[in-house]
Order: C-alpha cells, then sequence, then structure tokens
C-alpha cells in the first residue's frame, strides 16, 4: 500500500516537475513572456551575418509577416530591370508568370523589359500595381556583349527615369523562375546575392578576375563571397553608382583589348569588395539550374532553369 502510495507520488511529481519546466521553457519563447533574445529566429548551421555585420539572408533568419507590415506602411515601388533578346525571350513567360506568383507579392513592382523583339513578349496578366515597361535596345551578336551592356543601361535608366519612380531596383537574369518568396526582406541599400555554386567551397576556387591587366583584378587570396551577376539591387543611389563603375572599368578593359574571365560579373565582384553591400542573399535566392540536395538550402526562391547555351546563345 506505502509502496503504491509513494509510486503515485513519484509520478505526480514526475509530471508536475515536466509540467513546469514545458511552462518555463514555453514562457521563455512564447510571445507571451518571450522576447527575439530567446526566441527561436536564427540559423546555426549556415553563416547569417558578414564580418562587416550585414545580413545574409537565409529561411529561418525572418518573420515575413512582421516584414512585410514594416515595409508596407512605405508606399514603396521596386522597379525590376530584365533583358530579353534573341532567343532568350523564351523565358519571359515563366519568369513574369512565377514573378507574378512569388516576387514582392503586394507591393508595387515596375518591370523594365529590355528587347530586341517588342513583338515577342508574350501577354502576362500583371496584378494590381504591378507594371511592365518594354524598351527596344539593338541585337547584339556577342551574348557576353549583351550581358555586359546591361551596366551602362541601367545606370542610364536610373539617372534618366527612375528618380521618382522607384525607391529600390533589383537586375536580374531572365533564364530564371521563381519557386518561392522573394519579398521586402531582399531589399537594402546595397544587396549581393551569394552564387550558387561557390557558398560552400574554399576562396581560392572563387572565379574572380586574378589577371592585373584587367580592371576586375582582385589578388590571389583577397575576396569576401563569390556574388552572381545574375542578380543584384539596393537603392537607386548605390546601384548607380556599382552600375556606372562597373561600366566605365569594362570601358578600360575593351580599350586595353581585355575582357574579364566572367565579364560584368568579375566587375560587380571587384566592386561589391571594396564597397561592401548592406544585405546578402543566401543562394535559395539564385539557385542553380542542376537541382543538386544541399542541406543549408532549405527553400529555393528563384533559380535558373536548364538552357542549352549552344543553342540559345547568339555566339559561344
Ligand atoms: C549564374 C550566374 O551568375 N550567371 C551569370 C553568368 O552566366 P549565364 O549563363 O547565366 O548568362 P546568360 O546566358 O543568362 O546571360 C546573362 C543575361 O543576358 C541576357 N541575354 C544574354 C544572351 C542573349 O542572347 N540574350 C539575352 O537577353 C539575359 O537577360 C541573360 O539572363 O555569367 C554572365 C556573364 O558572364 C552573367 O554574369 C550571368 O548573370
Ligand atoms: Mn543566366
Amino acid at each position: 500500500m506505502r509502496l503504491r502510495q509513494n509510486v503515485h507520488f513519484f509520478l505526480l511529481g514526475m509530471f508536475v516537475g515536466l509540467s513546469l519546466s514545458g511552462l518555463v521553457y514555453w514562457g521563455f519563447n512564447s510571445i507571451w513572456f518571450g522576447n527575439h533574445l530567446t526566441g527561436h529566429l536564427g540559423r546555426t548551421d549556415v553563416a547569417s551575418l558578414t564580418p562587416w555585420l550585414a545580413p545574409i539572408v537565409w529561411e529561418g533568419t525572418f518573420d515575413a509577416t512582421l516584414i512585410d507590415s514594416i515595409y508596407k506602411q512605405q508606399n514603396i515601388t521596386i522597379a525590376t530591370t530584365l533583358f530579353a533578346l534573341g532567343k532568350y525571350t523564351r523565358f519571359l513567360k515563366d519568369f513574369l508568370e512565377s514573378a507574378e506568383e512569388h516576387y514582392f507579392v503586394g507591393f508595387r513592382v515596375h518591370y523594365y523589359l529590355f528587347t530586341d523583339q517588342p513583338e515577342a513578349i508574350p501577354n502576362v496578366k500583371l496584378g494590381q500595381e504591378r507594371y511592365l515597361t518594354v524598351k527596344k535596345v539593338p541585337s547584339l551578336n556577342r551574348w557576353q556583349d549583351i550581358s555586359m551592356g546591361r551596366m551602362g543601361i541601367l545606370e542610364k535608366l536610373i539617372e534618366n527615369e527612375l528618380a521618382n519612380e522607384a525607391d529600390y531596383i533589383f537586375c536580374l537574369d531572365i533564364d530564371t523562375k521563381f519557386y518561392g518568396r522573394w519579398g521586402v526582406e531582399t531589399l537594402g541599400r546595397l544587396v549581393g546575392v551569394i552564387h550558387p555554386w561557390f557558398f560552400n567551397v574554399p576562396r581560392f576556387i572563387f572565379t574572380y578576375e586574378h589577371r592585373r591587366e584587367s580592371q576586375a583584378y582582385i589578388p590571389a587570396g583577397e575576396g569576401d563571397y563569390y556574388y552572381t551577376g545574375a542578380a543584384f539591387g539596393g537603392s537607386l543611389n548605390d546601384v548607380h553608382k556599382l552600375t556606372r563603375t562597373c561600366r566605365e572599368q569594362m570601358n578600360i578593359d575593351a580599350a586595353n583589348s581585355i575582357e574579364a574571365i566572367w565579364h560584368e560579373e568579375s566587375h560587380l565582384n571587384k566592386y561589391l569588395f571594396y564597397n561592401k553591400p548592406s544585405k546578402l542573399l543566401s543562394p535559395e535566392y539564385l539557385w542553380r539550374d542542376i537541382s543538386m540536395c544541399v542541406g543549408q538550402v532549405k527553400i529555393i526562391r528563384f533559380s535558373h532553369v536548364a538552357k542549352n547555351n549552344a543553342e540559345v546563345r547568339p555566339n559561344l
């Protein structure tokens, strides 16, 4: 009898003890008693801050509802520039349809699309406060010139047209598609996206320009991250300075008959090394065309689509 009573007391004690510790744990983490220092937001498997204290945005590092509500009060416009020349017009439909589903949903977005064939632009239904302006540009017969030429065109666009039209700008490749949220968590003064092939490799693998003759030169052993040329953005002023500098540096290279190893991407990397971005986006914000499982990437938001370069580009 006594033994049974003891067992009962023991079980009751266990129950009360566990409940209390559960309550304390819940209390520390709950919205009622917890705070952002004891909460769950943050990642331990990846760096979410650069050594200069810029955030690196990964799934699990931000509260989407909260950040949406903050930016909702600001009545912002996000200019988004796209280029589709030659056969790259085929990527427009998927890009625009998926962007309407995932890209700054609920915010004012103005796409500026540069193309040599305005007639080939598909009719995609845009949401409320979503605008598309098409601008005709001359065809070019080297894909490298199309890709690099974007810097000068963006520089002029910001200078001549965007001043009172937009608050932020993102410049994105068109051979891409959205699969998940890309929202206001990406906004910042100067924003770079970590290249999906180089986020988990040592620096000596980074394909920076290492020839001293090029203006994109970065000495061996230097550099922070390797950024993709397929997506970057920020405030109008900062992106204007970036595009102007890259365009000037590419002009000097051209005058010296040298082309950086990865074209404007090399110049962008040089720029972002000496002008540190205020925010970095993880490779969730530009994934690879070849699907490969990588533990740290919990969600693919935006990705290159598979393409046959020899077939879509005007030259090799
Ligand atoms: C993953 C990544 O970082 N991608 C970069 C990479 O290759 P990519 O293979 O992604 O370059 P790409 O073929 O997509 O060309 C870049 C962009 O130029 C435009 N385009 C290009 C060719 C053409 O015939 N018509 C046309 O419209 C289009 O917007 C395209 O998205 O290197 C390029 C420069 O070396 C750029 O830096 C890209 O951003
Ligand atoms: Mn691309």
